[in-house]
Protein backbone atom coordinates (compact mmCIF):
# COMPACT_ATOMS: atom_id res chain seq x y z
CA UNK A 1 0.00 0.00 0.00
CA UNK A 2 1.17 3.28 -0.56
CA UNK A 3 1.26 6.47 1.28
CA UNK A 4 0.43 10.01 -0.03
CA UNK A 5 1.10 13.09 1.67
CA UNK A 6 -0.87 15.90 2.59
CA UNK A 7 0.03 18.28 0.63
CA UNK A 8 -0.33 16.17 -2.90
CA UNK A 9 2.83 17.01 -3.98
CA UNK A 10 5.25 14.13 -2.83
CA UNK A 11 5.65 11.26 -4.38
CA UNK A 12 3.57 8.37 -2.97
CA UNK A 13 5.75 6.11 -0.42
CA UNK A 14 5.42 2.18 1.04
CA UNK A 15 5.47 1.95 4.35
CA UNK A 16 9.33 1.47 4.94
CA UNK A 17 10.06 4.07 3.10
CA UNK A 18 7.47 6.56 4.69
CA UNK A 19 8.86 5.13 7.97
CA UNK A 20 12.45 6.62 7.04
CA UNK A 21 11.30 9.52 5.33
CA UNK A 22 9.17 11.28 8.21
CA UNK A 23 8.02 14.38 6.76
CA UNK A 24 7.05 14.64 3.51
CA UNK A 25 9.14 16.40 0.63
CA UNK A 26 6.31 18.57 -0.08
CA UNK A 27 6.15 19.52 3.63
CA UNK A 28 3.01 17.61 4.23
CA UNK A 29 2.20 14.30 6.60
CA UNK A 30 1.71 10.89 5.41
CA UNK A 31 -1.14 8.80 5.49
CA UNK A 32 -2.35 5.53 3.65
CA UNK A 33 -4.21 6.22 0.66
CA UNK A 34 -6.85 4.07 1.54
CA UNK A 35 -8.25 2.69 4.64
CA UNK A 36 -7.41 -0.77 5.43
CA UNK A 37 -10.50 -2.50 7.35
CA UNK A 38 -10.69 -5.01 10.05
CA UNK A 39 -14.48 -7.28 10.47
CA UNK A 40 -16.20 -6.87 13.57
CA UNK A 41 -15.46 -10.26 13.71
CA UNK A 42 -11.79 -10.24 13.83
CA UNK A 43 -12.56 -7.26 16.55
CA UNK A 44 -14.34 -9.17 19.06
CA UNK A 45 -11.56 -11.84 18.70
CA UNK A 46 -9.57 -9.44 20.52
CA UNK A 47 -11.01 -10.07 23.51
CA UNK A 48 -8.84 -11.43 25.58
CA UNK A 49 -5.21 -11.48 23.59
CA UNK A 50 -2.28 -10.46 25.12
CA UNK A 51 -1.44 -7.41 24.05
CA UNK A 52 1.26 -7.73 21.34
CA UNK A 53 -1.33 -10.49 19.28
CA UNK A 54 -3.57 -7.32 18.98
CA UNK A 55 -0.51 -5.41 17.67
CA UNK A 56 -0.20 -7.58 15.01
CA UNK A 57 -3.41 -7.71 13.62
CA UNK A 58 -3.87 -3.88 13.79
CA UNK A 59 -0.38 -3.16 12.27
CA UNK A 60 -0.27 -6.16 10.01
CA UNK A 61 -3.19 -4.74 7.22
CA UNK A 62 -1.24 -1.25 8.45
CA UNK A 63 2.68 -2.47 7.39
CA UNK A 64 1.08 -4.37 4.63
CA UNK A 65 3.72 -6.82 3.68
CA UNK A 66 6.64 -3.88 3.61
CA UNK A 67 8.33 -5.77 6.09
CA UNK A 68 8.30 -9.41 6.13
CA UNK A 69 5.51 -10.73 8.72
CA UNK A 70 7.94 -12.90 11.13
CA UNK A 71 10.51 -10.07 11.52
CA UNK A 72 7.25 -7.65 12.54
CA UNK A 73 5.97 -10.29 14.77
CA UNK A 74 9.79 -10.82 16.92
CA UNK A 75 9.76 -7.00 16.88
CA UNK A 76 6.47 -6.41 17.98
CA UNK A 77 7.18 -9.20 20.83
CA UNK A 78 10.56 -7.65 21.86
CA UNK A 79 9.10 -4.16 22.17
CA UNK A 80 6.06 -4.86 24.78
CA UNK A 81 7.90 -7.55 26.77
CA UNK A 82 9.84 -4.48 27.86
CA UNK A 83 6.54 -3.66 29.60
CA UNK A 84 6.24 -3.20 33.53
CA UNK A 85 2.41 -4.60 33.19
CA UNK A 86 1.46 -7.82 31.83
CA UNK A 87 -1.38 -6.12 30.14
CA UNK A 88 1.42 -3.74 28.62
CA UNK A 89 -1.65 -1.12 28.66
CA UNK A 90 -4.22 -1.64 31.31
CA UNK A 91 -7.62 -0.35 31.86
CA UNK A 92 -8.80 0.64 35.14
CA UNK A 93 -12.41 1.99 35.95
CA UNK A 94 -12.44 5.31 37.83
CA UNK A 95 -16.16 6.25 37.92
CA UNK A 96 -19.63 5.16 36.63
CA UNK A 97 -19.16 4.62 32.82
CA UNK A 98 -15.20 6.33 33.14
CA UNK A 99 -12.66 4.61 32.34
CA UNK A 100 -8.65 5.08 32.63
CA UNK A 101 -6.25 3.98 30.23
CA UNK A 102 -3.25 3.38 31.32
CA UNK A 103 -0.17 3.91 28.61
CA UNK A 104 2.64 5.02 31.44
CA UNK A 105 3.94 1.38 32.04
CA UNK A 106 6.70 1.46 29.73
CA UNK A 107 10.35 2.46 29.95
CA UNK A 108 10.48 6.15 30.77
CA UNK A 109 7.28 6.29 32.09
CA UNK A 110 4.69 7.65 29.15
CA UNK A 111 2.34 6.94 26.49
CA UNK A 112 5.15 7.41 24.13
CA UNK A 113 7.02 4.17 24.94
CA UNK A 114 4.16 2.24 22.95
CA UNK A 115 5.38 3.76 19.72
CA UNK A 116 8.54 3.95 20.40
CA UNK A 117 9.78 0.87 21.54
CA UNK A 118 8.48 -0.46 17.95
CA UNK A 119 10.00 2.51 15.92
CA UNK A 120 13.65 1.82 17.05
CA UNK A 121 13.02 -1.65 16.18
CA UNK A 122 11.69 -0.81 12.74
CA UNK A 123 14.22 1.67 12.11
CA UNK A 124 17.25 -0.56 13.20
CA UNK A 125 15.68 -3.85 10.87
CA UNK A 126 15.43 -1.55 8.08
CA UNK A 127 18.43 0.66 8.08
CA UNK A 128 20.48 -2.50 8.56
CA UNK A 129 18.56 -4.37 5.66
CA UNK A 130 19.26 -1.53 3.53
CA UNK A 131 23.24 -0.76 4.55
CA UNK A 132 22.24 2.36 5.40
CA UNK A 133 22.17 5.00 8.25
CA UNK A 134 20.73 8.07 9.71
CA UNK A 135 20.29 10.96 11.56
CA UNK A 136 17.18 11.33 13.71
CA UNK A 137 16.11 14.97 14.76
CA UNK A 138 13.35 15.07 17.02
CA UNK A 139 11.31 17.89 18.98
CA UNK A 140 10.33 17.34 22.20
CA UNK A 141 8.15 19.04 24.93
CA UNK A 142 9.46 16.39 27.37
CA UNK A 143 8.33 12.95 26.46
CA UNK A 144 8.71 11.92 22.97
CA UNK A 145 12.55 12.82 23.45
CA UNK A 146 12.94 10.83 26.48
CA UNK A 147 11.18 7.61 25.19
CA UNK A 148 13.19 8.27 21.87
CA UNK A 149 16.59 8.24 23.84
CA UNK A 150 15.46 5.26 25.36
CA UNK A 151 14.86 3.54 22.35
CA UNK A 152 17.63 4.45 20.25
CA UNK A 153 20.63 4.35 22.67
CA UNK A 154 23.65 2.55 21.47
CA UNK A 155 22.07 1.82 18.20
CA UNK A 156 25.04 1.65 15.16
CA UNK A 157 23.03 2.78 12.30
CA UNK A 158 21.60 5.94 14.13
CA UNK A 159 22.77 9.27 15.93
CA UNK A 160 19.62 10.74 17.56
CA UNK A 161 19.15 14.45 18.14
CA UNK A 162 16.72 16.01 20.27
CA UNK A 163 15.65 19.57 21.04
CA UNK A 164 13.39 20.72 24.03
CA UNK A 165 13.00 23.99 24.98
CA UNK A 166 15.39 24.58 27.88
CA UNK A 167 13.79 25.06 31.11
CA UNK A 168 10.20 24.39 29.84
CA UNK A 169 10.37 20.43 30.47
CA UNK A 170 10.47 18.99 34.06
CA UNK A 171 13.22 17.59 35.94
CA UNK A 172 12.70 14.41 35.21
CA UNK A 173 11.87 14.41 31.73
CA UNK A 174 15.11 16.86 31.43
CA UNK A 175 16.78 14.04 33.18
CA UNK A 176 15.73 11.33 30.98
CA UNK A 177 16.94 12.76 27.85
CA UNK A 178 20.52 14.36 29.26
CA UNK A 179 21.48 11.42 31.39
CA UNK A 180 22.07 8.99 28.95
CA UNK A 181 25.51 8.38 28.29
CA UNK A 182 25.58 6.37 24.85
CA UNK A 183 27.68 8.56 22.14
CA UNK A 184 24.82 8.60 19.36
CA UNK A 185 22.65 10.47 21.77
CA UNK A 186 22.63 14.43 21.74
CA UNK A 187 20.18 16.41 23.97
CA UNK A 188 20.07 19.97 23.24
CA UNK A 189 18.34 22.78 24.71
CA UNK A 190 16.84 25.30 22.55
CA UNK A 191 16.35 28.69 23.82
CA UNK A 192 12.64 28.87 22.78
CA UNK A 193 9.46 26.56 23.00
CA UNK A 194 8.07 23.65 22.07
CA UNK A 195 6.69 25.01 18.88
CA UNK A 196 10.07 26.68 17.95
CA UNK A 197 12.11 23.33 18.20
CA UNK A 198 9.22 22.06 16.15
CA UNK A 199 9.19 24.40 13.17
CA UNK A 200 12.90 23.73 13.49
CA UNK A 201 13.18 20.36 12.74
CA UNK A 202 10.44 20.78 10.20
CA UNK A 203 13.10 23.74 8.60
CA UNK A 204 15.43 21.04 8.35
CA UNK A 205 13.67 18.07 6.59
CA UNK A 206 12.79 21.38 4.22
CA UNK A 207 15.84 21.74 3.70
CA UNK A 208 17.01 19.45 1.47
CA UNK A 209 20.77 19.90 1.10
CA UNK A 210 20.82 19.18 4.73
CA UNK A 211 18.67 16.54 4.66
CA UNK A 212 19.72 14.45 1.72
CA UNK A 213 23.50 15.29 3.31
CA UNK A 214 22.45 14.18 6.74
CA UNK A 215 19.88 10.93 5.56
CA UNK A 216 17.61 13.08 7.97
CA UNK A 217 14.90 11.02 9.43
CA UNK A 218 12.52 12.11 12.36
CA UNK A 219 10.74 10.07 15.43
CA UNK A 220 8.04 12.60 16.07
CA UNK A 221 4.57 11.52 15.41
CA UNK A 222 4.82 13.74 12.10
CA UNK A 223 6.15 9.94 11.29
CA UNK A 224 3.19 7.88 10.08
CA UNK A 225 4.67 5.01 11.84
CA UNK A 226 4.32 6.49 15.20
CA UNK A 227 1.43 7.02 14.77
CA UNK A 228 -0.11 3.52 13.36
CA UNK A 229 1.52 1.64 16.37
CA UNK A 230 -0.07 4.10 18.74
CA UNK A 231 -4.14 2.49 17.10
CA UNK A 232 -3.42 -0.19 19.03
CA UNK A 233 -4.60 0.69 22.41
CA UNK A 234 -7.48 2.10 21.40
CA UNK A 235 -8.56 -1.52 19.90
CA UNK A 236 -7.21 -3.24 23.35
CA UNK A 237 -9.18 -0.91 25.77
CA UNK A 238 -12.81 -0.59 23.08
CA UNK A 239 -12.83 -4.69 23.52
CA UNK A 240 -12.45 -5.07 26.44
CA UNK A 241 -15.75 -2.78 27.46
CA UNK A 242 -17.52 -4.52 24.76
CA UNK A 243 -16.98 -3.13 21.55
CA UNK A 244 -17.32 -3.99 18.80
CA UNK A 245 -21.06 -4.69 19.74
CA UNK A 246 -21.01 -1.58 22.46
CA UNK A 247 -19.69 1.81 20.79
CA UNK A 248 -17.05 3.65 23.15
CA UNK A 249 -16.08 6.96 23.22
CA UNK A 250 -12.19 8.11 24.04
CA UNK A 251 -11.20 11.33 25.99
CA UNK A 252 -7.51 12.07 24.89
CA UNK A 253 -5.23 14.72 26.70
CA UNK A 254 -4.08 16.87 23.49
CA UNK A 255 -0.67 18.78 22.31
CA UNK A 256 0.62 17.34 18.61
CA UNK A 257 -2.48 15.60 17.92
CA UNK A 258 -1.03 12.83 17.47
CA UNK A 259 -2.33 10.38 20.28
CA UNK A 260 -6.00 10.94 19.44
CA UNK A 261 -5.18 11.09 15.82
CA UNK A 262 -4.30 7.41 16.61
CA UNK A 263 -7.68 6.67 17.75
CA UNK A 264 -9.55 8.27 14.42
CA UNK A 265 -7.30 5.66 12.70
CA UNK A 266 -8.71 2.98 14.82
CA UNK A 267 -12.09 4.20 13.66
CA UNK A 268 -11.23 4.52 10.29
CA UNK A 269 -10.05 0.71 10.18
CA UNK A 270 -13.32 -0.33 11.77
CA UNK A 271 -13.98 0.35 15.49
CA UNK A 272 -17.38 1.56 17.04
CA UNK A 273 -15.82 4.87 18.61
CA UNK A 274 -18.88 7.05 19.42
CA UNK A 275 -16.45 10.34 20.13
CA UNK A 276 -13.36 11.59 20.11
CA UNK A 277 -12.51 14.24 22.97
CA UNK A 278 -9.85 16.66 22.81
CA UNK A 279 -8.75 17.98 26.55
CA UNK A 280 -6.74 20.92 26.14
CA UNK A 281 -5.00 22.63 28.41
CA UNK A 282 -4.72 26.20 29.16
CA UNK A 283 -3.07 26.31 25.91
CA UNK A 284 -6.52 25.57 24.40
CA UNK A 285 -6.27 26.55 20.25
CA UNK A 286 -7.68 22.95 19.35
CA UNK A 287 -10.73 23.70 21.79
CA UNK A 288 -10.71 27.21 20.26
CA UNK A 289 -10.50 25.80 16.56
CA UNK A 290 -13.73 23.47 17.38
CA UNK A 291 -15.72 26.02 18.44
CA UNK A 292 -15.37 29.13 16.02
CA UNK A 293 -13.67 27.14 13.18
CA UNK A 294 -10.54 29.55 13.06
CA UNK A 295 -7.54 28.11 13.91
CA UNK A 296 -5.57 30.94 15.67
CA UNK A 297 -2.25 31.07 17.12
CA UNK A 298 -1.51 33.05 20.52
CA UNK A 299 1.53 32.86 22.89
CA UNK A 300 2.32 29.50 24.71
CA UNK A 301 1.33 29.58 28.74
CA UNK A 302 3.49 27.58 31.00
CA UNK A 303 1.44 25.00 32.33
CA UNK A 304 1.44 22.04 34.98
CA UNK A 305 1.08 19.89 31.95
CA UNK A 306 4.19 21.12 29.86
CA UNK A 307 4.07 18.20 27.76
CA UNK A 308 0.49 19.70 25.81
CA UNK A 309 2.46 23.42 25.84
CA UNK A 310 2.12 23.47 22.21
CA UNK A 311 0.24 25.48 19.29
CA UNK A 312 1.23 24.18 16.18
CA UNK A 313 -0.43 20.98 16.47
CA UNK A 314 1.09 19.35 13.92
CA UNK A 315 -1.77 16.25 13.13
CA UNK A 316 -4.07 18.16 12.85
CA UNK A 317 -3.28 18.91 9.16
CA UNK A 318 -4.12 15.05 9.09
CA UNK A 319 -7.54 15.34 9.87
CA UNK A 320 -7.85 18.67 8.06
CA UNK A 321 -6.40 16.70 4.82
CA UNK A 322 -9.37 14.20 5.19
CA UNK A 323 -12.41 16.69 6.29
CA UNK A 324 -11.67 18.10 3.05
CA UNK A 325 -11.74 15.06 0.98
CA UNK A 326 -8.11 14.80 0.56
CA UNK A 327 -7.36 17.86 -1.29
CA UNK A 328 -3.63 18.65 -0.73
CA UNK A 329 -4.28 22.46 -2.51
CA UNK A 330 -6.74 23.18 -0.11
CA UNK A 331 -4.23 22.03 2.94
CA UNK A 332 -1.19 23.76 1.67
CA UNK A 333 -3.56 26.82 1.27
CA UNK A 334 -4.42 26.65 4.90
CA UNK A 335 -0.66 25.74 6.02
CA UNK A 336 0.74 28.50 3.81
CA UNK A 337 -2.08 31.17 6.09
CA UNK A 338 -0.94 29.19 9.36
CA UNK A 339 2.85 30.50 7.56
CA UNK A 340 2.04 33.88 6.94
CA UNK A 341 -0.63 34.92 9.83
CA UNK A 342 -0.68 32.65 12.00
CA UNK A 343 -4.35 31.38 11.51
CA UNK A 344 -6.30 29.97 9.42
CA UNK A 345 -10.06 29.45 8.75
CA UNK A 346 -11.77 25.98 8.31
CA UNK A 347 -14.60 26.05 6.02
CA UNK A 348 -17.87 25.50 7.14
CA UNK A 349 -18.25 21.32 5.60
CA UNK A 350 -15.01 19.90 6.33
CA UNK A 351 -15.57 21.53 10.11
CA UNK A 352 -18.93 19.95 9.85
CA UNK A 353 -17.40 16.87 9.15
CA UNK A 354 -14.51 17.10 12.15
CA UNK A 355 -17.56 18.01 14.61
CA UNK A 356 -19.57 15.11 13.79
CA UNK A 357 -16.63 13.25 15.06
CA UNK A 358 -14.66 14.93 17.91
CA UNK A 359 -15.72 17.56 20.89
CA UNK A 360 -13.04 19.31 22.68
CA UNK A 361 -12.74 20.50 26.14
CA UNK A 362 -10.24 23.33 27.71
CA UNK A 363 -8.95 22.18 31.26
CA UNK A 364 -7.91 25.82 33.22
CA UNK A 365 -4.83 25.02 35.81
CA UNK A 366 -7.53 25.68 37.99
CA UNK A 367 -9.35 22.27 37.21
CA UNK A 368 -6.60 20.35 36.73
CA UNK A 369 -5.49 20.83 40.45
CA UNK A 370 -9.24 20.11 41.35
CA UNK A 371 -9.46 16.77 39.51
CA UNK A 372 -5.85 15.54 40.72
CA UNK A 373 -7.47 16.51 44.37
CA UNK A 374 -11.07 15.81 43.54
CA UNK A 375 -9.76 12.09 42.14
CA UNK A 376 -7.12 11.45 44.77
CA UNK A 377 -9.61 12.14 47.47
CA UNK A 378 -12.68 10.08 46.37
CA UNK A 379 -10.64 7.03 44.79
CA UNK A 380 -7.16 7.29 45.99
CA UNK A 381 -5.85 7.22 42.24
CA UNK A 382 -3.31 9.16 41.90
CA UNK A 383 -3.41 11.28 38.08
CA UNK A 384 -0.54 13.40 36.26
CA UNK A 385 -1.27 16.31 35.44
CA UNK A 386 -1.82 15.37 31.80
CA UNK A 387 -3.99 12.95 32.57
CA UNK A 388 -6.16 14.62 34.73
CA UNK A 389 -6.97 16.55 31.25
CA UNK A 390 -7.86 13.75 29.86
CA UNK A 391 -10.10 12.32 32.61
CA UNK A 392 -12.13 16.35 33.50
CA UNK A 393 -12.61 16.38 29.80
CA UNK A 394 -14.06 13.03 29.81
CA UNK A 395 -16.56 13.79 32.67
CA UNK A 396 -17.61 16.59 30.11
CA UNK A 397 -18.21 13.99 27.90
CA UNK A 398 -20.25 11.66 30.36
CA UNK A 399 -22.31 14.88 31.04
CA UNK A 400 -23.58 14.75 27.66
CA UNK A 401 -24.15 11.08 27.39
CA UNK A 402 -23.95 8.72 30.43
CA UNK A 403 -24.92 5.93 28.41
CA UNK A 404 -21.40 5.67 26.51
CA UNK A 405 -18.03 4.72 28.24
CA UNK A 406 -15.48 7.17 28.01
CA UNK A 407 -11.90 5.85 28.07
CA UNK A 408 -9.43 8.70 29.13
CA UNK A 409 -6.16 8.20 28.07
CA UNK A 410 -3.66 8.20 31.29
CA UNK A 411 -0.28 9.65 29.31
CA UNK A 412 1.83 9.57 32.31
CA UNK A 413 2.65 8.48 35.13
CA UNK A 414 2.75 11.10 37.77
CA UNK A 415 6.43 10.75 39.03
CA UNK A 416 7.45 12.60 35.95
CA UNK A 417 5.37 15.60 37.69
CA UNK A 418 6.08 15.06 41.56
CA UNK A 419 5.82 18.94 42.29
CA UNK A 420 2.80 19.33 40.28
CA UNK A 421 1.30 16.00 41.69
CA UNK A 422 2.07 16.53 45.62
CA UNK A 423 0.67 20.37 45.56
CA UNK A 424 -2.59 19.12 43.88
CA UNK A 425 -2.54 15.78 46.46
CA UNK A 426 -0.73 15.92 49.09
CA UNK A 427 0.96 12.52 47.93
CA UNK A 428 4.62 12.99 46.49
CA UNK A 429 4.79 10.11 43.93
CA UNK A 430 8.19 8.04 43.92
CA UNK A 431 10.05 6.71 40.57
CA UNK A 432 10.16 3.10 40.04
CA UNK A 433 13.39 1.10 41.02
CA UNK A 434 14.81 1.24 37.60
CA UNK A 435 14.91 4.97 37.65
CA UNK A 436 15.63 5.48 41.63
CA UNK A 437 18.98 7.09 41.01
CA UNK A 438 18.03 9.55 38.02
CA UNK A 439 18.24 12.81 39.95
CA UNK A 440 22.05 11.97 40.76
CA UNK A 441 22.92 10.84 37.47
CA UNK A 442 25.37 13.32 35.57
CA UNK A 443 23.67 15.41 33.24
CA UNK A 444 25.27 16.17 29.42
CA UNK A 445 23.49 18.74 26.70
CA UNK A 446 24.02 21.57 25.19
CA UNK A 447 22.43 25.13 24.69
CA UNK A 448 21.89 26.35 21.39
CA UNK A 449 20.11 29.40 19.95
CA UNK A 450 16.41 29.53 18.54
CA UNK A 451 17.80 29.25 14.87
CA UNK A 452 18.22 26.91 12.55
CA UNK A 453 21.52 27.81 11.17
CA UNK A 454 23.11 26.73 14.93
CA UNK A 455 21.40 24.15 15.53
CA UNK A 456 22.17 22.50 11.91
CA UNK A 457 25.95 23.31 12.11
CA UNK A 458 26.21 21.62 15.56
CA UNK A 459 24.28 18.60 14.10
CA UNK A 460 26.72 18.17 11.12
CA UNK A 461 29.79 18.64 12.92
CA UNK A 462 28.82 15.27 15.31
CA UNK A 463 26.34 13.39 12.94
CA UNK A 464 28.11 9.77 11.47
CA UNK A 465 25.67 9.86 9.00
CA UNK A 466 26.98 12.59 6.70
CA UNK A 467 26.49 11.37 3.33
CA UNK A 468 29.20 9.45 1.47
CA UNK A 469 30.28 7.90 4.60
CA UNK A 470 30.43 3.95 4.63
CA UNK A 471 27.42 1.91 6.11
C1 LIG B 1 2.19 13.19 28.88
C2 LIG B 1 1.63 13.67 27.59
N1 LIG B 1 0.30 13.77 27.49
C3 LIG B 1 -0.25 14.22 26.35
C4 LIG B 1 0.50 14.62 25.28
C5 LIG B 1 -0.18 15.09 24.03
O1 LIG B 1 -0.15 14.09 23.04
P1 LIG B 1 -0.20 14.50 21.53
O2 LIG B 1 0.97 15.40 21.29
O3 LIG B 1 -0.08 13.23 20.78
O4 LIG B 1 -1.48 15.19 21.31
C6 LIG B 1 1.89 14.54 25.36
C7 LIG B 1 2.77 14.93 24.24
O5 LIG B 1 2.77 14.39 23.21
C8 LIG B 1 2.46 14.03 26.54
O6 LIG B 1 3.77 13.88 26.63
N1 LIG C 1 4.23 16.25 23.82
C1 LIG C 1 5.21 15.79 22.92
C2 LIG C 1 5.43 16.73 21.78
C3 LIG C 1 5.87 16.01 20.55
O1 LIG C 1 4.85 15.19 20.14
P1 LIG C 1 4.97 14.03 19.11
O2 LIG C 1 3.97 13.04 19.55
O3 LIG C 1 4.69 14.61 17.80
O4 LIG C 1 6.35 13.44 19.12
C4 LIG C 1 6.48 15.46 23.69
O5 LIG C 1 6.35 15.01 24.81
O6 LIG C 1 7.57 15.63 23.23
Amino acid sequence: MLHVSTRGEAPALGFTDALLTGLARDGGLYLPECWPTLTAETIRGFAGKPYAEVAKAVLGPLVDGDIPEAALSRMIDESYASFRHAAVCPLTQLGDNLFVLELFHGPTLAFKDVAMQLLGRLMDHVLKARRARATIVGATSGDTGSAAVEAFKGLDQVDIFILYPHGRVSDVQRRQMTTVASPNVHALAVEGTFDDCQTMVKGMFNHARFRDELQLSGVNSINWARVTAQAVYYFTAAVALGAPHRPVSFSVPTGNFGDILAGWVAKRMGLPIERLMIGTNANDILARTLGTGSYEMKGVHPTTSPSMDIQISSNFERLLFEAYGRDGEAVRRLMASLHQSRAFLIDAEPMARIREEFSAEAVNEDNVMAEMAETYRSTGYVLDPHSAVGTRAGRALLKQNPETPVVALSTAHPAKFPDAVERATGVRPALPPHMADLMERKESFTVLPNDQAAVERFIRERARAVKGAAA
